[in-house]
């Protein structure tokens, strides 16, 4: 049994217009996405802005209606929110992107991280302070940090502050939302290393959302490319690393900067083969089926991507 099965996930928004404001067509923002992840590993949902990420994550937890498809976890059907029990709901939290916005300015850090407990835990004053200090040893914190309100930390400080909400019921699976895209690249890798750290000493499960390839190589042990909506690619972490099929993946890849001047020639040799094999790639779908997709080739550069050739 898997812990968590995504099947057939469809997401469709409704787009009003008209004087009687009425469904002209709908925007496909999860469009027939399937998945499944194991226990304890980290799965990679990574695309370009716009593709479905947080769509995908969101439903998963109930934040947004499902069109079709089901969400199975840990082999019980949680499709429908309403069917979900409690004890589901502690089980799956969510980290989000922003940790400057996520935190409410006007509360102190205890009440944050205690707003979870409050919701599904009945604890003593003195049992709540305990079990947050607790929390704020885990994700490096001070004690003293439970009276001082988020503005008084670094982006770094707060994304942990985040995590110490997410992890306080003690869920399963948690799904990261861009974790780290709002912060610095310093400090990028130190809240990284510390999910990962934490992930084993709780034994997570990660569904770990990012525009970012780099950061999703050092992270998940399965990945999967989302564009429009869909699938365009998905392997285990060497499948899509080493191996990539698809033009579009291997031109996220190619796009990776590399830092490492001793990798540079090879690195530039890679861009241009990508960029031979995208025109060619191209050149073939216009003459297929470039009208049929409603885009008009107005310039080569005017374009992100391509969907998924044939
Ligand atoms: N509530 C909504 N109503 C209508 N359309 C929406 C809504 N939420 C998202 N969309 C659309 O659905 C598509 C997917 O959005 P989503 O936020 O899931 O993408 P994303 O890959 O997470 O992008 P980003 O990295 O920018 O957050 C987009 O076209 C977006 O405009």
């Amino acid at each position: 049994m898997a812990f968590l099965e995504v099947n057939n996930l469809k997401v469709y928004y409704p787009i009003k217009g008209g004087i009687l404001n009425r469904t002209m067509g709908h925007i496909k923002a999860v469009d027939d996405v399937s998945f499944t992840i194991e226990e304890g590993k980290t799965y990679g949902l990574v695309g370009e802005s716009g593709s479905g990420k947080t769509t995908t994550g969101r439903a998963i937890i109930g934040l947004e209606t499902i069109t079709s498809g089901e969400v199975i976890f840990q082999g019980r059907d949680i499709t429908d929110r309403k069917s979900q029990t409690r004890k589901m709901r502690k089980d799956i939290q969510m980290i989000f992107q922003d940790p400057y916005s996520s935190l409410n300015p006007r509360k102190r850090v205890q009440d944050i991280i205690a707003e979870p407990l409050r919701n599904f835990e009945k604890l003593s004053r003195q049992q709540e302070k305990k079990r947050v200090q607790e929390l704020l040893e885990m994700v490096g914190l001070s004690p003293e940090s439970m009276v001082k309100y988020p503005h008084e930390f670094s982006g770094g400080q707060r994304q942990r502050i985040g995590v110490a909400r997410a992890i306080a019921l003690k869920p399963k699976l948690i799904i990261a939302d861009e974790p780290v895209s709002a912060l610095d690249v310093s400090v990028q890798a130190q809240v990284l290393n510390f999910m990962q750290d934490i992930q084993k000493e709780l034994n997570l499960t990660y569904l770990f959302i990012s525009h970012d390839l780099g950061i999703v190589k050092h992270m998940c042990d399965d990945i999967a490319i989302m564009y429009k909506g869909r699938y365009v690619e998905k392997g285990t972490n060497e499948d899509i690393f080493q191996h990539p099929q698809h033009i579009y993946t291997k031109r996220l890849i190619a796009a990776i900067p590399d830092i490492n001047p001793a990798n540079r020639k090879k690195q530039f040799h890679y861009r241009q083969e990508v960029k031979r094999e995208y025109e060619q790639f191209y050149d073939d779908y216009f003459d297929q089926e470039g009208l049929a997709y409603g885009l008009k080739p107005i310039s080569k550069s005017h374009l992100v991507a391509l969907p998924e050739k044939g």
